[in-house]
């Protein structure tokens, strides 16, 4: 069987350095462009499929430019609105065949413990999620809180739970954090740090921590490859690369 090539948008940055090297690594895939800030993505060297880690504002653009080109995508760049999903989705219906991956997080340990939270959620009354990254990061919440309170969320209104307990009044610098869907979900930026979370559930006299740790970047690079080599197998939009790894609830 023939490689598959790749091309990466974000080439220059942190995960887009890792990916290539990767790439470049595997004996089934062949590193055919590296693009990045004010390059013009082309033909994309003739990729059949691109991973995309670059900046919440430029993703969505770059994406729809692979897309109309029939190029399968993996999207690593987090900050993704619902209304540009959207508009990607309408995108894909244009090519049926084209497959877009948008994963908040690829490491293992980060999807199983988005699904542990989820499990979990409807036992308990009260959830805080507190994410934690190195000072460089530009969006906050990360994308992977905000996907892990969406999930609380659901999984709790599905039980008929009600809004977290919070007797807070009055917090006029916003010490009680962001709600994510009701959730609330504080963000902590540190030197030393690559990319942590904990999801703290609370019920009476106990409570359940789930922490993942990511201490390097090479902690995303299996999911990243797992959706390089699965993205045109799946057409359309998947969010989550636990989709990928038969996790499906
Ligand atoms: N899904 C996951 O597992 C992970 C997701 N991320 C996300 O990936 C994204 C990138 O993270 P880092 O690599 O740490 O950031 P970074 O700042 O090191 O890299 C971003 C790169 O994108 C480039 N860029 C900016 N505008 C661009 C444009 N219009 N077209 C092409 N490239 C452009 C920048 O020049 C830079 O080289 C962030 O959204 C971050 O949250 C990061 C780690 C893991
Ligand atoms: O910017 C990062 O570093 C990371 N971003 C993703 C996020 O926003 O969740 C994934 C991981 O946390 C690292």
């Amino acid at each position: 069987m023939s490689n598959i090539k790749v091309a990466v948008i974000g080439a220059a940055g942190r995960m887009g350095g890792q990916v290539c090297r990767v790439v470049t690594d595997a004996p089934d895939l062949e590193l055919v462009g590296r693009y990045d800030q004010g390059d013009d993505l082309g033909d994309l060297g003739g990729a059949t499929a691109v991973v995309e880690f670059s900046v919440p504002s430029a993703s969505p653009a770059n994406v729809a430019h692979c897309v109309e080109r029939g190029v399968h995508v993996v999207v690593g760049t987090t900050g993704w609105a619902e209304t540009t999903l959207a508009t990607l989705r309408d995108q894909l219906e244009q090519q049926p065949s084209v497959g877009v991956l948008i994963a908040p997080n690829f490491a293992i340990g980060a999807i199983l413990m988005m699904r542990f939270a989820q499990q979990a959620a409807r036992f308990y009354e009260s959830v805080e999620v507190i994410e934690l990254h190195h000072p460089n990061k530009v969006d906050a919440p990360s994308g992977t809180a905000a996907r892990t309170a969406s999930l609380i969320a659901a999984a709790r209104a599905d039980a008929g739970l009600g809004d977290v307990p919070d007797a807070t009044t009055q917090d006029p610098d916003g010490a009680r954090g962001a709600r994510v869907d009701g959730i609330p979900v504080h963000s902590i930026r540190l030197r030393g740090l690559v990319a942590h979370q904990e999801v703290l559930l609370g019920g009476e006299g106990e409570m359940l921590t789930l922490r993942h740790d990511s201490f390097d970047r090479t902690s995303f690079m299996p999911g990243v490859l797992a959706g390089v080599r699965g993205v045109a197998a799946h057409p359309g939009l998947t969010v989550g690369l636990e989709h990928y790894l038969g996790l499906d609830a």
